[in-house]
This record gives C-alpha cells, structure tokens and sequence, in this order.
C-alpha cells in the first residue's frame, strides 16, 4: 500500500491530513462536500507550502532520534514502585520475625497481632507482602486454610469500607469454595446413581443426604449477598462480614497498610470490632497485621485496642547510605545493560537518599530518573551529572504537586511571600506578609483571614518545606518571624497562577506597593 503510494503520481495519503479536512471543510457547500474530493488540488496545496516533506521529517524525527541512542535499560520495570522484589537485601531480620509470628497460622492456630512500625520507604509494605505471599503458598502446600487480606487504608479509610471490602472479599472465596465442593458432590452424585456402592467411600448414607447436602450449599452461596460501597447500617456489614469469615475453618491475617490513616479519618471503631472478633467467632481465627509510617498514631487508640494491636511490634530502621547502595545494585544488575552505569551513580544515588532519611523508594526513583534523563540525552552511560539533574526534578516535582495542591488561602498567602521576594524585599516579617495577603484576596474576591490565621498558614507552609520561618528576637521590641522561601521562586510563581484565582490578577505591582502604604 505504501509503496504503490510512493511510486504513484496522486501523492501521499490525505485522508487524515488537517490541512486537507479544513479546507474542505471551509468554502464547500453541502452539495460540494458530498462530491468525491479532488485529491489533485490537495496534494498541489500541499506542495505549494511544502509542509507534507516537513511534517514527515519531523514526525520520524521524533520517535527516530530516541530510538538511536543505545538503549540503557534492559527491563525498567524492575524500578519502579509497582514491582515487588523478591529479595529484600537488609530485610532479613525483620522478614524472619514476621515468619517467626506468622508460622502459627501453618499450625491452626491464632498468630499474635503485629504492628510494623518506620519511616517512608524502609521496605515495610515490600517485606509484609513477600513474607504473606510465602505464607499463602506454603498454606497451600501443607493444606492448611490460611489467606492474608490486603487493605491500603489510605484509599478505603472508614469502617465501612474497610468491612465491606473484607466481607465482600470473603463472600468471593466462599463462592468458589461452594462452586468447587458442589462440583464434587455432583460428581458423586451422578456415579451413586449408577451405582450405590459409590457413597461407601463418602460421609453421606444415602443419595438423598448428598442431595439435601447439595441444596444447602446452593443455599448458603444464595444466602451471601454482596456488600454494598455505601447505604447499610455498619452493624449489617460488619455482621455480613463476621459470617462470610467464618463460613469455614481458617486462619485469616488482615494486614492494613498505612493503619494510622484509617485512625486519623474514622477513629478506632474498626480496630475495635476486629480486635475481639476472635472470642465470638467459631470455625475461624482473625489477626492483624498493622503497617504505619506515623510512630505516634497508638497514642490516639482506645487502651484496650492499643494493647492488643500492639501484642508484637517490629520497628524498620531506615536504611543507611551502604544498605542502599545493595538494594540498589541488586536491582540495577536487572534494570540496566551490563556497563550502563558509571561507578559514581549508584554511591551518589545512595548518599542522596540517606540524606532524606534512608529511603529506598527515593532512592530508585533516583537511579531510574538519572536513567531516564541520560536517555534523553543519547548517551549509552548514566554519570554522576544525570544523578543530579534526577535529584533536582524529583524535587521540583515534589514542590509543584505540594503547591499545587495547597488550598486556596494557603496559595495566597506563598504567592504574598513570592511577591515579596521578587520585589528584592529581604527579612520578610509577618505584618508585611499580611498586608499583601489582605490586598490579594480583595483583589480576587476572597475571604479575608485574621493575621493569627495567616501566622498559622505560615507555620503550615515552613513544615511542607515551603518556605523557611525563623523566629529572631527584636530585643525590647519582641520577637518577629523571618521569612523565606525555600523553593524556587519562578517555578512556584507559575504553579500558582496556574490557580484559575489567582491567575486572574493581572498586574500584581500595586500589591507589593501597598506595604509601603500601610
Ligand atoms: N530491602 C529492600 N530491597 C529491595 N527493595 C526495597 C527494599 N526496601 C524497600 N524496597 C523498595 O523500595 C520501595 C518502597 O518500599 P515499601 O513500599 O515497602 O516502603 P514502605 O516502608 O512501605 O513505605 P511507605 O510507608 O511509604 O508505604 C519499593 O519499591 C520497594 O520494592
């Protein structure tokens, strides 16, 4: 198709070509547009302006110019997020205590809640899913009913999903169980009606017990009604779940990750009703594993749940600047062609991120921007300056999606600062903060905050990192808050008036003036 296009005199393909769409589109009447096209005049058209070659060059250019280079990657996925490893350099310890813990599930019994404490990144989520997965398979392989339930609280963060979730999980794996054993019975069903020595081997005395059996089952799995995202009454849904769970022998571990979310936004409730499940429940055993980044959230919890969530506790220190460079270099041996990194990447990618408190997800996100960019760079190695550049767009991404997110008032009150700056004013103090604050907000129709509101938003914005308040004595005259920001001044302007609020100032001079004027 393509070769008898070239070879051909009617010129290239146009029936996608914008050019050609809107001048037809343009001065035809109804009548002309439904006549066949005259695809000489287009192609003329076309290469009167030149622009066929052109835009061909430039779109193969695109795509021709990345592919060029030698590629660096040998499998990218490996570093991102969504990868599970399936070794944790450095984990061993903390992965053999929750095996320890675990293993009197594979015996029947109920193992000891367990709340994993650390900071972001230290491999807390990685080692609780391997160390699950491990049980879960294992479970299989001795044939004992073990599952582990997986819940990010910080998507399903109040008592009602979380149970509903559970319940409705629950209800699923009782459906396949019932399918299976019905299947099986069925089975036997149609043999004992051939012939009645069949039942001999089996529970049942006769082909009307394994009948009524058959129908009971079919029964139980009508009884299971799926748990709706919102509407019930929490008691309903907690008491669908306690009966799906319990529906059959098994030992069920419910690991909630980020828990001290659930707490923040709906309080201990849940915590609660699963901490004293196991005294009612009669075929099955409960246990919670507990992840947290927050080492204080305990201190929010009723006693009584505090004590029994906390029967084990495993702490994940974070990692220090040689644990990282392994965990690193484990992964780039997959991630990377064999001389693609320069012997300074992985040491520096490893220092930066111990700096930001020994986290290893920082510290891939590093390595594979610093990939990225020397990729666009057609370079066929990673060197210590694309580590660099990597740090740097990590942080300016972190500053804009922080910015960009603030709320309204709070966006106010940086962009007071930023004007401040730009104005070459040094020692920015709160008064001269709030004076332009209060013009800005007039100017944009906002609600104008008490000064004390404003000192607050302040506060909120040094600890994001924002912008950098000291407090300095004055002497006799008090002491004052110092300002300054402590992000890039041009980058954090934009994002702000991408704010349709505050884009809508235009010419934010007077603003600035009017610190002088009050
Ligand atoms: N010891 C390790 N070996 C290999 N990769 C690791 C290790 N520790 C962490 N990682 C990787 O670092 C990233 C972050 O780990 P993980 O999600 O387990 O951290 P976390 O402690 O749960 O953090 P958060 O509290 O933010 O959820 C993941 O991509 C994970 O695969």
């Amino acid at each position: 198709m393509t070769d008898s296009l070239d070879d051909s005199d009617a010129g290239p393909d146009t029936s996608e070509d914008p050019e050609y769409s809107l001048s037809s589109d343009d001065d035809t009447t109804d009548a002309q547009s439904s006549q066949t096209p005259d695809l000489d005049d287009v192609v003329f058209d076309n290469l009167d302006t030149g622009s066929t070659g052109d835009s061909d060059e430039a779109s193969r250019g695109l795509f021709d110019d990345l592919l060029e280079g030698e590629p660096i990657f040998e499998n990218k996925e490996v570093l991102r997020p969504s990868y599970t490893p399936h070794k944790l350099p450095h984990r061993e310890e903390q992965i053999n205590n929750m095996a320890t813990i675990l293993v009197t599930a594979l015996r029947g019994d109920t193992p000891s809640n367990i709340l994993i404490y650390g900071k972001t990144g230290t491999g807390k989520t990685a080692s609780a899913k391997f160390v699950s997965e491990e049980l879960e398979t294992t479970s299989q392989k001795y044939e004992v009913p073990c599952e582990v339930e997986y819940i990010n609280c910080e998507v399903t963060d109040t008592q009602y999903r979380v149970l509903a979730q559970l319940a409705n999980k629950f209800i699923n794996k009782n459906a396949d169980v019932i399918d299976d054993r019905i299947e099986t019975l069925e089975d036997v069903l149609s043999r004992a009606r051939e012939d009645a020595t069949e039942l001999e081997a089996t529970e049942f005395e006769s082909v009307d017990a394994l009948e009524s059996e058959i129908d009971a089952l079919e029964a139980d799995k009508d009884d299971f009604e799926e748990v709706p995202m919102t509407g019930w009454p929490t008691d309903r849904v907690y008491s669908s779940f306690f009966d799906a769970v319990d529906y059959h022998e098994r030992v069920v571990v419910i690991m909630l990750d980020e828990i001290d979310k659930l707490v923040e936004k709906s309080g201990d409730d849940t915590l609660y009703n699963l901490s004293r499940m196991n005294s009612e429940l009669e075929n099955s055993r409960v246990s919670i594993m507990g992840i947290s980044n927050d080492l204080k959230f305990t201190d929010f919890l009723d006693p009584r749940v505090k004590s029994s969530l906390g029967e084990e506790e495993i702490v994940f220190p974070p990692y220090d600047a040689n644990q990282l460079r392994d965990i690193l270099q484990a992964r780039a041996d997959v991630a990377f062609k064999g001389s693609a990194l320069s012997d300074d990447v992985i040491p520096l990618c490893a220092a930066f991120a111990a700096q930001e408190h020994g986290d290893a997800r920082r510290a891939l996100d590093l390595l594979r921007t610093a990939g990225e960019l020397a990729e666009r760079d057609q370079t066929d190695q990673v060197e210590e300056d694309h580590v660099r550049q990597a740090q740097e767009k990590i942080e300016l991404d972190r500053v804009v999606e922080v910015v960009r997110t603030l709320p309204t008032q709070s966006k106010i009150v940086l962009f007071a600062i930023i004007l401040l700056e730009k104005n070459g004013v040094r020692n920015i103090n709160t008064g001269e903060v709030f004076n332009i604050y209060k013009n800005l907000c007039e100017e944009i129709d906002a609600d104008v905050l008490t000064q004390r509101r404003v000192t607050d938003l302040i506060s909120e914005l040094d600890m994001l990192g924002i912008v950098n308040a000291v407090v300095v004595s004055k002497g006799r005259y008090g002491r004052t808050k110092e300002i300054s920001l402590s992000v890039p001044t041009e980058e954090t302007e934009a994002v702000l008036l991408s704010d349709s609020r505050l884009g809508d100032i235009d010419d934010v001079q007077p603003f600035v003036q009017a610190r002088f004027d009050n």
